[in-house]
């Protein structure tokens, strides 16, 4: 058997759980009239996929389930299954046995679908059974409510039962899907050529923009690449000659310094000189005088000598030996005289020279001592300038260590909101420097800024240009901080306190907020142990700083040492005005010194000139001295020969002996005089040279200075020139590109030709100029633009192609359809002919298309002539006689083609008895090939079956299924036409 067993549970009347085994190829199934035989009809439809609750008698699909009765409660599901043999493959599916289960909820109104116990979706169900033969539009469940249909419907109606049986209803529905498909392919077309069309209209100037926005942007980058490595040329070459300038500067500078020097001191010298020479020449004209003096002096003297020389002669050459003893003892007193008055004289320049020399010795060692505090003094005076220099440079920029503060200082006027560097607008008072620098800490060199928006655009600079880091204050977010009152007072009696922070530094107005958020809550203390103690008194809640610029930090840890060299923006001034303090100490001791040092240069130079007069003197001295001497001992002689004793001589008391005297004083301060005169003589020449020598030497500089200022202003101008220049190519760096010159330097390339360079920078501006407007955007939107219409176009092609194979599949469908169609529809035409006659006992009837030209649309007609009448309409034949023609186009069709199971609900009522005996009898004819589900109260029709179900219901509304016999079946007949008048004959 096809169908080989029901089990039903909760459907409908069966509300027990009911099996029904088919043994037999034609069964009847008998009852009374609502015992719920057709509910069985009903139940196998449901599996097999009805989804129209209308055509299983309800309302709504729960309505298949046990609604309850007197005695028994509603169930919450109904379930049914169907058990087939599939052993001749009538479901295409490779299972020899195939069960097909629906379930229903009550409560959820959830459905259930099982195939062979496996969930599935009903559409699995139902493309099982389409073709089966027990397709939805099949005869093969049918009922005596229905049975009409086949003839009543108009000829287009009729179709579907034809290629349910022409097995074209799975193409069908495929061809319904594909021109579902068909339908969407083709929106989905015309949307996308929609969208092609307007994009191409769109695409391609966009293509010619963007093409332009990249030649915009090629020639862009070179010329930036161009004129940033010019840029960069040209500040090379200007700063190298700025470079250059600044060392002819100094040079110039230095060897003016030393020209001026030169000049001032070769000037003093000769002032100097000057004075002494017009000294000397006083000296020398008063010397004169004296001289002329002591010359008529001696001239008189001589005069009174020779008279006496005269006289002596006389008495010599006389006789008498007393008188001649008397004259020689007085030569020989004057000759002794002279030569002792020589001797000593000699005696006492020796001293003096001796004297000069230890003289001229100990100012030596004093000016060498002196030349040595000079040098020393020299040293310090270089260190200190030395570090003046430093610290000046340190002063105009003191953020060189701090690449990125140093980046945004030296070009704050090309960004909006920057203030400056803390340390620049926060003055500590005199002598807070270190406090204040400790008090700001790290704070000194962060940057103000208005807003956190230009602290922004700083940043991205610093970020782009890889310019270092650097930390901003935004005014705007600063919060003002302070000390409370009681802390204080506290702080007001400590010792040692001398403030808070933020009151010790001046500021411009609008930086309050910024001198109390950094300063507000910092307390300034002498010392160390002050701070320490004042740090205590308040519990550790501040930060204390001292005078030196140690820190006690809030919690009570502590900083403090001091770094070599070390320098804060704050202290910078301060150590300057010491240095340069100390260096103006030391200068004017230096030209203190220097005084000095000239003047005992001049002593020296004095002692000198004494030592070589009195070895002049000395030298002229001698041989006078050696004259008297050997006068005096010649005449001592001559004495000795007079044969007297020397005391016995007395001497004349007129013997003038003073002239001698006289004479030897006036040769010696003539000597003296001469000497000293010639002394000065020299030295006069001497000088006289020498200030010869330096006027003609500052002249010589003075020229040459001339023409080095000369030079040097030429070099000025020049470097004013460069400097301007290196500004504008800087400015324009920072203006056009945004970049700083350190990051042009890395993105510089190397140019051959720099003039060349320069003339590409022209023609690439001219040619950029000529592109006229550019849209920036465009080759990003060309891009997107084109990608989507090169993907819609793709998608059009694709559709295209789509929808020519949908087509080409529905071209085959037709064919196939068309003629599978008309094979089973002339299959069904012929065999009709001898169905109608047998059901009829004789006539005949043909199907025919209503459209011929239109296999697959047109209408089924059937023209019958049953036999001895002649029909027009088909509709004007009695009730029986649909039943019967109906019958007939059902026989027809299991001619045709087998169909596995036929379900027949009292299709037979209408018919008399011998017609219900010749349809019983045809059915019985299928065995073998057929099976027959056959619900009847026809005795005729019961009589052909094989096997006989009854279905009874209980007061409790249930239906309860069991097998009887033929004879208990005409007893349910007889019951029912009991109540049923004249429905069984
Ligand atoms: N959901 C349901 N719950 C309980 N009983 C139901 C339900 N639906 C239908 N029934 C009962 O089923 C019976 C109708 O059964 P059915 O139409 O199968 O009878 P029948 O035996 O075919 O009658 P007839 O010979 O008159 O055609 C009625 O008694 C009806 O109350």
């Amino acid at each position: 058997m096809f169908l080989k067993r029901i089990e039903l549970q909760g459907f409908k009347s069966f509300a027990d759980k009911t099996i029904i085994d088919f043994e037999d190829e034609v069964t009847g199934i008998v009852g009374p009239n609502g015992c719920g035989k057709s509910n069985v009809n009903d139940a196998i439809r449901w599996v097999l996929g009805e989804q129209s609750a209308k055509s299983l008698r309800g309302q709504s699909m729960s309505d298949v389930i046990f609604s309850g009765s007197e005695g028994r409660k509603a169930v919450n599901m109904a379930e049914v299954t169907l058990v087939f043999d599939n052993s001749k493959k009538h479901f295409d599916i490779e299972f020899d046995e195939v069960s097909i289960t629906r379930r229903l909820f009550r409560n959820s109104g959830e459905a259930e679908y099982m195939i062979n116990n496996t969930p599935c979706r009903l559409k699995d169900v139902t493309n099982m059974v389409m073709d089966s033969g027990l397709g939805r539009d099949s005869l093969s469940v049918i009922s005596q409510g229905n049975i009409h249909e086949i003839v009543d419907v108009k000829p287009e109606e009729r179709r579907p039962l034809f290629e349910e049986a022409a097995g074209v209803a799975k193409y069908k529905k495929r061809k319904h899907e594909s021109l579902n498909k068909l339908n969407r392919t083709q929106e989905n077309l015309l949307r996308v050529e929609d969208i092609v069309g307007e994009l191409e209209t769109r695409v391609n100037p966009l293509k010619r923009q963007a093409k332009k926005a990249e030649r915009y942007l090629q020639m862009k980058q070179e010329l930036e690449t161009i004129e940033v490595s010019v840029i960069v040329d040209e500040v090379q070459q200007y700063t190298k000659k700025i470079e250059d300038l600044k060392n002819k500067a100094f040079d110039y500078e230095s060897q003016k310094a030393i020209a001026e020097t030169t000049i001032q001191v070769e000037d003093q010298k000769n002032q100097s000189d000057r004075e002494e020479i017009s000294s000397l020449d006083r000296e020398t004209h008063k010397l004169q005088s004296e001289f002329v003096e002591v010359v008529n002096e001696i001239s008189a003297l001589d005069s009174r000598k020779t008279e006496l020389d005269e006289k002596r002669k006389y008495a010599l050459d006389s006789q008498d030996a007393k008188a001649r003893a008397i004259e020689l003892k007085s030569m020989l007193e004057e000759a002794k005289y002279e030569y002792e008055d020589r001797d000593q004289r000699v005696s006492s320049l020796q001293t003096d020279i001796e004297l000069a020399s230890k003289n001229y010795d100990q100012v030596e060692s004093n000016f060498s001592k002196l030349a040595e505090e000079n040098s020393h003094l020299t040293q310090m005076i270089n260190r200190l300038s030395n570090r003046k220099d430093v610290l000046t440079n340190l002063l105009k920029s003191p953020f060189n260590h701090q690449q990125g503060v140093k980046t945004i200082i030296d070009q704050k006027d090309s960004f909006y909101g920057i203030h400056g560097v803390v340390s620049q607008l926060l003055q500590p008072q005199e002598g807070y420097e270190e406090a204040v620098s400790s008090a700001l800490g790290g704070a000194l060199f962060h940057i103000v800024s208005e807003d956190e928006d230009s602290a922004r655009n700083a940043i991205s600079f610093l970020k782009k240009n890889r310019s270092g880091r650097a930390t901003f204050l935004p005014t705007s977010v600063l919060k003002p901080r302070g000390v409370n009152t009681d802390d204080l007072i506290v702080a007001d009696h400590a010792t040692g306190y001398l403030g808070v922070a933020s009151d010790l530094v001046a500021y411009d107005d609008k930086f309050e907020i910024l001198a109390s958020s950094l300063l507000g809550n910092v307390l300034v203390t002498e010392k160390l142990v002050q701070a320490n103690e004042l740090a205590r008194l308040l519990k550790f809640r501040y930060k204390i700083v001292t005078m030196d610029g140690e820190v006690v930090h809030k919690g009570g840890s502590m900083t403090g040492g001091k770094v070599k060299n070390d320098y804060s923006p704050l202290t910078i001034k301060k150590e300057l005005s010491t240095v340069e303090h100390q260096l103006q100490e030391h200068s004017d001791k230096s030209a203190d010194v220097k005084v000095k040092l000239n003047e005992l240069q001049h002593h020296l130079e004095a002692l000198k000139d004494k030592k070589v007069e009195l070895q002049m003197s000395l030298a002229r001295l001698q041989p006078v001295l050696d004259v008297k001497k050997s006068k005096y001992e010649k005449l001592l002689d001559e004495f000795k020969e007079l044969d007297v004793e020397f005391d016995d001589v007395e001497l004349d008391s007129t013997n003038d002996n003073d002239i001698v005297v006289q004479m030897s004083k006036a040769h010696s301060k003539k000597d003296e005089i001469e000497a000293s005169l010639n002394n000065k003589r020299e030295r006069r020449y001497t000088l006289g040279k020498n200030v010869e020598k330096r006027d003609a030497r500052i002249r010589d500089i003075r020229r040459d200075l001339s023409v080095l200022e000369k030079v040097n202003h030429e070099a000025e101008m020049d470097m004013v020139k460069t400097e301007t220049h290196l500004e504008n190519v800087l400015q324009r760096l920072s203006s056009i590109y945004q970049m700083t010159y350190e990051h042009a330097v890395t993105i510089k390339q190397d140019q051959e030709d720099l003039n060349k360079a320069r003339e590409d920078v022209l023609r690439l501006r001219q040619e950029i100029a000529k592109l006229g407007n550019v849209n920036l955007d465009a080759p990003a939107e060309y891009e997107e633009v084109r990608e989507r219409y090169e993907l819609l176009v793709s998608q059009k092609e694709e559709l295209e192609l789509a929808k020519a194979k949908i087509l080409e599949a529905i071209d085959e469908m037709d064919e196939v359809m068309s003629k599978q169609f008309m094979e089973m529809f002339e299959k069904i035409n012929s065999e009709l002919h001898e169905t109608f006659r047998a059901m009829f006992g004789g006539g005949k009837a043909r199907l025919y298309l209503t459209d011929p030209d239109n296999v697959l649309e047109s209408g089924i007609e059937i023209e019958v002539q049953p036999p001895g009448k002649k029909v027009d309409n088909m509709r004007a034949l009695s009730g029986g006689e649909k039943a019967l023609l109906a019958m007939s186009v059902l026989f027809a069709i299991l001619r045709a083609r087998t169909i596995p199971l036929c379900i027949f609900d009292e299709v037979e009522a209408a018919l008399d008895q011998a017609n219900v005996e010749r349809f019983a009898r045809y059915v019985s004819n299928y065995r073998g090939d057929s099976q027959f589900i056959i619900v009847t109260h026809r005795p005729g029709t019961m009589a052909q079956c094989d096997q006989l179900y009854g279905v009874t219901m209980q007061k409790d509304g249930v239906s309860k299924f069991l097998k009887v016999r033929l004879k208990d079946a005409m007893g349910y007949v007889q019951e029912d036409s009991m109540n049923q008048e004249g429905v069984v004959a």
